[in-house]
């Protein structure tokens, strides 16, 4: 039997490879991120989200050609079966993450491919939901105003006919090159907490539907997708910048975490959340509201002696912030998140089943060890 002294726990699987992959590589040591071999800054600056993606999922650049039958295969899947219009409609009063995740869930039935777990068929399939994805999450916001969801828009870019789905106006080509850009620091990072629950859920034999299902719930929580309302709530809280050193330092004294701040991998500064920062900058003067971005910065010096430690800024630090600046209501900036995400949990699963392993580790029983069984009158 196993015991305390004869194995070794790997708590939180905190450093433990669990397989290869090809897909992203992470330096958290200097704060390096590569999709494909290909540098998170030059693919944030020179891409756009539909080539980032075709570069994930059929792992090298497109030429011209490839790229335009790609983007036509992304704005021809865009619309949703008018079914799953109704399940959003029925659950409009949850959590956008909750809608999505049932959405997505819902479009299993309608997909063709459902159940076939080949790679053309898996591929087929992500990007099928890539594109809905983003018409569920417009839908969602506009349903439960009491609005009319908009038809996608197949003369827009992804993340344009997003914002056009939104609001119901082509937005500021501004606007929408930087929620492209924001999908693209957002669409793959290895092993991540949620990337990591496709894996188990594929490595069952599932399919991709039930993966990005599963992907959905794990990217929710704050510790994860989550930290991006987190943080624009606190900036909120905040109020102005020369409040910030008070708020972290009542924070800490009550053991809580500034959230946007530490990660598993990086131990310095988040690359994707440099991009953001500057951008959350630019986007406050460019609104006339530059105080939401002073806030953070007040917070991010304040937090200089924890980052020292290791504990940096990560991408949801100022994620939120250009969210909020863009009037994405607070409760959407997750999905946000999980739109820019399937392609990665895509990717991951295919990597999955390309070499597929049961994801089945262990627990040590600590507990009681053959209890005698009580019938219930003699308790
Ligand atoms: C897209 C993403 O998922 S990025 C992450 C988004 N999440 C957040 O921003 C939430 C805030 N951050 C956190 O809660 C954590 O840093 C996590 C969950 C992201 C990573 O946590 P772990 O790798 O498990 O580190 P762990 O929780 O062990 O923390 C290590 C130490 O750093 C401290 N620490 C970690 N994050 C923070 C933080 N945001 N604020 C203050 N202290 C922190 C912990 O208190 C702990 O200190 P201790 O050793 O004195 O107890
Ligand atoms: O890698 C992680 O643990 C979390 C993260 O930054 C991501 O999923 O983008």
């Amino acid at each position: 039997m196993a015991t305390e002294q004869k194995v070794q726990i790997h708590r939180g699987l905190r450093d433990v490879l669990i397989d290869r992959t090809r897909s992203s590589f992470i330096d958290g040591d200097v704060g390096k991120l590569l999709y494909r071999g290909y540098n998170i800054d030059d693919l944030a600056t020179k891409s756009t989200f539909e080539e980032t993606i075709y570069l994930l999922l059929y792992s090298e650049l497109p030429n011209r050609e490839q790229l335009d039958a790609f983007d036509a295969e992304l704005r021809a899947n865009r619309a949703l079966p008018e079914e799953v219009l109704s399940v959003i409609s029925i659950t409009q009063k949850s959590h956008p993450m909750d809608v999505l995740r049932t959405a997505v869930s819902a479009l299993s039935a309608f997909d063709p491919d459902t159940e076939d777990n080949s790679a053309e068929a898996t591929l087929r399939k992500g990007i099928r939901l890539t594109a809905q994805a983003s018409t569920i999450v417009a839908a969602h916001a506009r349903i439960r105003e009491g609005k009319q969801p908009i038809a996608p828009n197949s003369s827009l870019s992804h993340a344009s006919n997003f914002l056009y789905m939104l609001f119901g106006e082509e937005p500021d080509p501004r606007d929408a090159k930087l929620m492209d850009k924001d999908f693209i620091l957002h669409a793959e990072h290895g092993i991540n907490a949620s990337s990591f629950g496709a894996r188990v859920t594929a490595s069952t034999q599932a399919d991709l539907h039930c993966a990005v299902t599963t992907g959905v719930g794990v990217l929710k929580g704050p510790s994860h997708g989550g930290a991006a309302e987190e943080v624009m709530k606190m900036a909120l809280e905040i109020g102005d910048e020369s409040n910030a050193a008070a708020y972290v330092a009542d924070l800490r004294s009550k053991g809580g975490r500034v959230m946007g701040f530490g990660h598993r991998v990086y131990k310095a500064v988040d690359p994707r959340s440099i991009h953001l920062m500057d951008d959350a900058r630019d986007l406050g003067v460019r609104k006339g509201q530059p105080g939401w971005y002073s806030i953070l910065e007040a917070v991010a010096k304040v937090m200089e002696p924890y980052s020292r430690r290791g504990i940096c800024q990560n991408v949801d630090f100022f994620s939120g912030a250009i969210y909020y600046l863009l009037d994405i209501p607070e409760d959407l900036f997750i999905s946000i998140f999980a739109m820019g995400r399937i392609p990665g949990w895509t990717v991951q699963v295919m990597e999955q089943f390309d070499n597929n392993i049961l994801l089945r580790p262990r627990l040590l029983y600590v507990g009681e060890m053959d209890v005698e069984y009580v019938p219930i009158d003699q308790r």
